[in-house]
């Protein structure tokens, strides 16, 4: 398997709207993609796409080479992990941590098979790998929203996806909390079976160096593509934000400046 996402020449048109407009983007095996767009420009709407919760109106969509309309999507979205705060924050609010990571296995909410012995160890050392074997016996409603993400992350984990999509991680972390988990995202990169991963932001700091590719969209349409050195560029980003950006690299990670003046507040 060289190809984990193509997606060719999409278009999708919901209520007279067209929400995605002729994209195209590929990821080839091994690569780590962030994404990066203004709210509303499609990025959700491409992801639901990706895990074959809508269907294109026009192009086709390919996920580990294997073409929708071709597969079953069930058993293909076994190999999909995606972590989204917004969507699991309410689902565990009683279960132990440990029980959330090891339902993960099961792609269920609540744990309902009985895990075997590997399975409960695999889930101790995901939680350790992420730094947050300290939560084991603790509620997940007692948790914080870093300590939450990370623990969403090693649920996914535990299904031992090819596909990893995180969609704004590190949204209500604090700096210490995001830092810590972005180490636990590069760790993880690591790792010689470590999954490829799609990161979707609005920041362009949480972009760090395991991401090497980087894909922008606005309005619904991809703007550019490339390798994060070549994308993240004053000139590309002042075109894309339609407002004067300057680029500062540091830590190989790039930090904005506004310096424009179009924008109103
Ligand atoms: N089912 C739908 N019917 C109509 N419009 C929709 C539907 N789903 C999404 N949209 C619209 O499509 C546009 C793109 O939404 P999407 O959620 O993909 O953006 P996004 O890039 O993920 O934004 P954000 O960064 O705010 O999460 C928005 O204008 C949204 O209102």
């Amino acid at each position: 398997m060289k190809q984990v996402i193509e997606v060719e020449n999409v278009t999708w048109r919901r209520e007279q709207k067209t929400l995605l407009q002729d994209v195209t983007w590929k990821v080839a095996k091994g690569e780590h993609w962030a994404i990066l767009g203004l709210n509303g420009s499609g990025k959700t709407t491409l992801l639901n796409m990706i895990n074959g919760y809508l269907w294109p109106t026009k192009g086709t969509v390919s996920v580990f080479e294997r073409r929708f309309g071709t597969v079953d999507l069930r058993e293909l979205r076994k190999s999909i992990g995606w972590v989204s705060s917004s969507l699991q924050e309410k689902l565990y609010a009683g279960d132990k941590t440990q029980s959330v990571v090891l339902s993960g296995k099961f792609a269920s909410i609540g744990l309902y098979d009985k895990p075997s012995k590997e399975d409960e160890e695999y889930a101790i050392e995901l939680m350790e790998q992420l730094r947050c074997s300290h939560l084991i016996d603790r509620t997940y409603q007692t948790c914080s929203q870093g300590e939450k993400q990370k623990l969403l992350i090693a649920r996914a984990l535990m299904a031992s996806p090819k596909l990893l999509i995180l969609d704004e991680p590190c949204n209500g972390l604090d700096f210490i909390s995001r830092e810590q988990l972005l180490s636990s995202i590069e760790r993880l990169a690591q790792r010689p079976d470590a999954p490829n991963l799609v990161y979707v932001t609005h920041h362009t700091e949480e972009i760090v160096p395991i991401f090497g590719h980087c894909l922008l969209m606005r309005r619904g349409e991809v703007f550019r593509t490339g390798k994060t050195r070549d994308v993240l560029t004053e000139s590309v980003l002042t075109d894309f934000f339609e407002t004067g950006i300057s680029v500062h690299w540091h830590n190989e990670r790039a930090i904005l400046t506004w310096t424009g003046h179009n924008v109103e507040g």
